[in-house]
């Protein structure tokens, strides 16, 4: 087990108890402030500002030296006091001596499964059960007991360290079609655990095999850098938009790799190369990297290479299928292994628009499953919404209102640009207020410190662009505050959907409060419906855009599969169509021996590079 670095699960995710869960579901009608409100805003005395920010029981502001962390040795690392880089994480080190059943590490375990971190679900589990739709070459038959799965016995054990008891709606489909062995294509809403359900399943069927496919790697005791390093030959890629993602999915493999062969590694723009570097020559079957990290690494033969890999995994699949990422994903999906009849692709977000889907068939086997929990792009009960007007020149006042209407909680606030972070971060810490901030100019230091001081609560406001909207899953986020709504060309509603999404996972509630006005209608039409939908209620300024049959709402976009997408399945059960027998086996056991013909060609990692 390396010891070199201290980089606690626990600290890093530890949730401040100075906030109630709530876990009922959110009310119908949310307190909703009229256009002609007047704000009061902050004092302007900044002493006066700070007094008001203690007596509300705000904690007390905390300052980044940053400087501190520019001090560099002769060989330009960094010396500064600075907590571990994210990559350093500490994992299970496997020794070939442990034969079948690798040992427990108490210690590890205390850093991996805290419960300051894993919860388990909240009790409004019930508005994440939605119709599930269904289609590919086989019928799917959900799992609703992990036990039911025939999944690797070590992982059943890990379940339960992490307070998994049952599997969430996306998880029952999931797990089962891909121990099925196709491609796949799901959405569900925010914070519904997919990120487990494809690691779930993938590290079951690797794990029964792992001494077989794992590559060559060097024993992690008596590990020289020098003589000992190897290529790193993922099994197993994923790929999402931004560094903290791939971190936190990176946390969630580390902990859902524990007691196994299995040996994961992340890789990300900002972060010292050398050190991640150093991680992928220790061994490395499962690479969790943002696009562009992962395609320096592509390009450096001896380092990395892909030929291995049997699953890839896009994440926020509909954000890496936009244009932006087209190149990116063009050289990262057409590498060498392409090639392997074997290999899995799968693609998971919370929304998916038709056009992103069309641009995901190309990457995809003909007939793949497509599981759909609820409408595609939807969100779910336990986001209570309000929609606020607010002009402009008011924001800052409205916001700082805001802050002082209910006792202090863990509180995203979105904006639509790094100057505007830096702006409210700066006005809000001025009044006293205990506030950090992330944007893309920002140092990937600054970033992991910003998100750390707020997991751990030092900083329980944090201000964001979008670059924070997906997949960021921290506890206790109670309140998502929109300062600037996502405009329709930047991400729209689905960027909403996602902003929101940060607060209310995984069966716990939470608010999300959006400052609306003239400039916002481009997305208004769209808001409604999602507020129709939710329960939700709409504010008279928005009356206008509500639907003019009055009946059931019509999604432009995402409610239905595509036409051409369903005329191609073949084989498949009609959307919600009862399984029959010929689907997953679930009293078989463990099932991971069936998994793949390694002696029958399918591997080439004597294939060369793939850059
Ligand atoms: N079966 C389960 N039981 C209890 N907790 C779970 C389960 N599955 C996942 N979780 C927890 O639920 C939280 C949300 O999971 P995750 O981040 O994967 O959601 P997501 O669906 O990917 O959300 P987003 O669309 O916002 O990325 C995580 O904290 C995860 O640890």
């Amino acid at each position: 087990m390396s010891d070199d670095f201290n980089f606690e699960t626990a600290d890093m995710s530890a949730a401040i108890d100075d906030v109630e869960v709530s876990s009922s579901v959110a009310p119908s009608t949310a307190s909703c402030p009229k256009p002609e409100q007047n704000f009061v805003g902050a004092p302007e005395d900044d002493a006066e500002a700070e007094a008001k920010a203690r007596g509300h029981n705000w904690v007390p502001k905390t300052n980044y030296d940053y400087s501190s962390y520019a001090i560099k040795d002769k060989n330009s690392v960094e010396v500064g006091n600075m907590p571990a880089w994210a990559a350093s994480a500490v994992k299970y080190e496997w020794s070939d001596d442990f034969g079948d059943v690798a040992p427990r590490v108490e210690e590890l375990e205390k850093q991996l499964f805290t419960t300051d971190f894993l919860a388990g679900t909240g009790t409004a589990m019930k508005a994440l059960e939605l119709e599930v739709r269904t289609e590919g070459p086989k019928n799917v038959k959900p799992v609703l007991k992990f036990s039911e799965a025939g999944l690797h016995p070590v992982l059943m054990e890990t379940l339960k360290l992490m307070h998994y008891d049952e599997p969430t709606p996306i998880q029952a489909y999931t797990i089962p079609a891909v121990l099925l062995g196709s491609d796949v294509v799901a959405s569900a809403q925010t914070g519904s655990g997919k990120t487990a359900a494809y690691l779930i399943p993938i590290l079951s069927r690797l794990m029964g095999k792992a001494q077989k496919l794992c590559a060559p790697r060097p024993n992690p005791v008596t590990y020289n850098p020098s003589t000992d390093a190897v290529r790193a030959e993922p099994l197993v890629l994923i790929v999402a938009p931004t560094r903290e993602l791939v971190c936190q999915i990176f946390d969630e493999a580390r902990r859902l790799c524990y007691r196994s062969k299995l040996r994961p590694c992340v890789a990300y723009g900002g972060g010292p190369m050398g050190l991640q570097r150093e991680e992928l020559n220790k061994g490395c079957d499962i690479l969790i990297a943002t696009p562009g990290r992962l395609i320096d690494f592509m390009r450096k033969p001896a380092l990395l290479t892909l030929a291995r890999l049997k699953y890839t995994i896009i994440d926020e699949a509909d954000e890496m299928m936009t244009a932006d990422w087209e190149e990116n994903m063009t050289q990262i999906m057409g590498g060498d292994s392409n090639e392997d009849p074997d290999h899995i692709y799968m693609m998971f977000s919370a929304t998916f628009p038709k056009e992103m889907r069309k641009v995901a068939r190309k990457y995809m086997e003909p007939d793949y499953f497509r599981i759909y929990v609820g409408r595609i792009g939807s969100t779910h009960k336990n986001i209570e919404q309000s929609i606020c007007w607010v002009e402009e020149n008011k924001k800052r006042d409205a916001l700082y209102d805001l802050l002082f209407s209910e006792k202090p909680a863990r509180t995203i606030i979105f904006v639509n640009s790094k100057r505007q972070a830096d702006m409210i971060d700066d006005f809000l810490f001025n009044k006293g207020l205990p506030t950090t901030s992330i944007h893309s100019d920002r140092t990937q230091r600054e970033r992991e410190d910003a998100i750390l001081a707020f997991k751990q609560g030092t900083c329980p406001i944090l201000v964001t662009t979008g670059v924070a909207a997906r997949g960021i899953d921290i506890r206790n986020v109670m309140h998502v505050i929109n300062y600037d709504m996502p405009s329709a060309d930047h991400g729209g509603i689905q960027e909403y959907v996602h902003r929101i999404g940060r607060t209310a996972r995984i069966g716990y509630t939470g608010k999300a409060s959006s400052f609306y006005n003239n400039r916002n209608e481009d997305i208004a039409e769209d808001l409604v419906k999602l507020l129709i939908e939710n329960g939700q209620l709409v504010p008279d300024f928005l009356e206008d855009h509500r639907p003019l049959d009055g009946g059931k709402i019509e999604f432009d976009d995402d409610s239905e599969p595509d036409s051409d997408e369903a005329d191609e399945a073949t084989g498949g059960d009609a959307w919600g169509a009862a399984p029959v027998d010929d689907g997953f086996k679930a009293d078989e056991g463990f099932a991971a021996d069936d998994g793949f013909k390694a002696d029958e060609g399918g591997f080439k990692a004597d294939a060369g590079d793939d850059a």
